[in-house]
């Protein structure tokens, strides 16, 4: 599927591909050759019931499924074309490209907002000084919807943020090292309604010009924030496959898999 570029905005980021990806942990198969491609510029909800492997598929995208001293693969992620697993490819690089915000927000507690914000800079190998880094710091807010709340107590720690508030600092950190996509793991789930509406806003205003990703069990939320969602279901023990994909008004109001039907219209799962 090709989606047309978001007309008027300039959209950047860049189009992830997954080609057959299976993943396993020992000999545990949880996905079986999922192929999935997320369009720059664009929101791809994975949406499934528990256990069907999207947060799997979320943390092979961007090599942190590795971290896990079971854990396997097969298959290709190419963020424009290349592949993140090929031989050569840095994992720092890989992370850096592709950012990852978690369920539960995880700022640096004791450190400042604007040391939190400016984090990722050293992993990365940046050197900015003292103006080009204030900047950075007021962008990356300002687009993480946060700049107005801290701007005059970037200096306070950022365990000292509400639950929604540390949850839009750790996506100003994600951006400040300029991902080409963002990937989303029930990032509103420890969140109230309206810090969930925030962050929904904020996705929307960031896929202008990043990719983005998002696990989400809130089918409201799916159709709101996104452009397209793929359904993930792994059924009587079988590995997560997907049973359909395609653009999120049509996956909602004329799915062409019953199972699909049945998910999003609260049926099960
Ligand atoms: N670290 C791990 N070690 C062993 N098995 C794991 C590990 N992480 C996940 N699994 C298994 O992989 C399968 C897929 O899990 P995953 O978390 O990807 O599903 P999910 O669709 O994201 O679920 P949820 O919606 O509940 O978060 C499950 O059977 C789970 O038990």
């Amino acid at each position: 599927m090709t989606l047309p570029p978001v007309p008027g905005t300039g959209a950047t980021g860049a189009t992830l591909q997954a080609r057959r990806i299976s993943a396993w942990f020992g000999d545990h198969k949880v996905l079986d050759r999922v192929s999935l491609t997320m369009p720059a510029g664009r929101v791809t909800a994975l949406i499934g019931p528990s256990g069907c492997g999207k947060s799997t598929f979320l943390r092979i995208l961007n090599r942190m499924h590795e971290l896990v001293p079971t854990a396997s693969l097969a298959g290709e992620v190419l963020v424009d074309g290349r592949d993140v697993y090929a031989a050569g490819q840095r994992l720092t690089e890989a992370r850096r490209t592709i950012g990852m915000v978690f369920q539960k927000p995880n700022p640096f507690p004791a450190m400042s907002i604007y040391d939190n914000v400016t984090s990722g800079l050293k992993l990365t190998g940046t050197r900015l000084n003292g103006d080009a880094k204030d900047d950075l710091v007021e962008e990356c807010l300002t687009k993480a919807g946060l700049w107005r709340e801290v701007r005059d107590r970037l200096r306070q720690p950022g365990g000292a943020l509400s639950g929604g508030q540390q949850q839009r600092l750790c996506i100003a950190r994600s951006l400040a090292v300029r991902p080409k996509v963002l990937l989303m793991d029930e990032p509103c789930s420890a969140l109230d309604p309206t810090s969930t509406r925030r962050i929904e806003e904020t996705i929307r205003e960031l896929a202008h010009e990043v990719t983005i990703v998002i696990v989400t069990h809130n089918m409201q939320q799916a159709a709101r924030v996104s452009d397209s969602c793929a359904f993930f279901l792994a059924e009587q023990n079988t590995p997560g496959a997907i049973v359909e994909h395609g653009p999120t008004p049509a996956m909602f109001s004329a799915p062409s898999d019953p199972r699909t039907a049945d998910y999003v219209e609260g049926r099960f799962g």
